[in-house]
């Protein structure tokens, strides 16, 4: 869909945002482009399972996730930072209508591969009709990264590679990921500017890790469904720029 612009706001700054974030989507409104939020929550789904005492195991950014783990992770974002996301956009005007995985039909999904991951989900299919119509009725879909499968079991899912499935779905014209850095570090420094051999080379030389690990996968993968413009960012909305190749001006 044209001047589609998808955002996604990791678990680690949700509750953090500014209103300069907020002021920043308005501005987007009234320069015509439709907006897409989607959301994660990885620290406050931890947090819920120590209380329960579920153990927690994270493996290259994304979580080994039991059957408890995918209980927690679905009332945690479905039940809790949805809402409370929703309950702040619409104060501020915007609009905003919460949905998961499961609403609407809009994610068709399955298990990863169950022997190694539990209840971690793929996207096989994102159900573009739901979004479109939403959008046409005036609404900002705001999504939580978890589903269920056909079956009804709850998969929990990586919101960096929901943001990337969405945006390729609805041809997004670009795919900004919100987090608690100002961008990719290396050197106590921004990269300006990344690609996908630096963004590789970054990952081998161990100084991209954890969750940085989806996000610039989620990048990549971007890259290749032709998403112009990908932006790893902070609350200021300043950070990294990814590109496919680097132009010598
Ligand atoms: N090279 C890197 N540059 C920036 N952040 C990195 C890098 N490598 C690992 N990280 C980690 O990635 C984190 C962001 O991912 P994550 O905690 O999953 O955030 P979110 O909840 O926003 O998805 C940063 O806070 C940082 O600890
Ligand atoms: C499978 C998987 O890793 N699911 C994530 C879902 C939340 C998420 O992605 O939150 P952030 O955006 O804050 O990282 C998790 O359980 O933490």
């Amino acid at each position: 869909m044209e001047q589609t612009v998808i955002i996604k706001c990791g678990g680690s700054v949700l509750q953090a945002l500014e209103p300069s974030f907020f002021e920043r989507l308005r501005d987007m409104q009234k320069d015509g482009k439709h907006i897409i939020l989607v959301h994660g929550g990885g620290p406050a789904i931890t947090k819920y399972m120590n209380v329960l005492s579920i153990p927690t195991e994270f493996i290259n950014g994304v979580r080994r996730t039991s059957v408890r783990a995918a209980e927690t992770a679905e009332m945690v974002l479905a039940g809790q930072l949805n809402p409370w996301f929703v309950y702040q956009l619409n104060q501020l005007g915007l609009k905003a209508i919460g949905i998961n995985g499961n609403d609407g039909a809009l994610l068709e999904c399955d298990y990863l591969k169950k022997e190694e991951w539990g209840h971690v989900g793929k996207i096989l299919k994102v159900n573009r009709g739901t979004l479109t119509q939403l959008i046409k009725a005036g609404f900002v879909p705001v999504i939580a990264s978890v589903s269920r499968n056909l079956s009804g079991e709850i998969l929990n899912l990586n919101a960096d590679t929901v943001a990337f499935e969405v945006a390729s779905a609805m041809e997004a014209e670009s795919l900004i990921f919100v987090t608690d850095v100002d961008g990719i570090m290396a050197e106590g420094k921004t990269v300006q500017k990344a690609t996908i051999d630096s963004i590789n080379e970054l990952i081998d030389g161990g100084i991209i890790t954890g969750g940085m690990i989806p996000k610039v996968h989620a990048a990549i993968n971007c890259l290749k469904s032709k998403i112009k413009e990908i932006q790893i960012v902070g609350k200021e909305m300043k950070g990294t720029l990814i590109v496919k190749e680097e132009v010598l001006s």
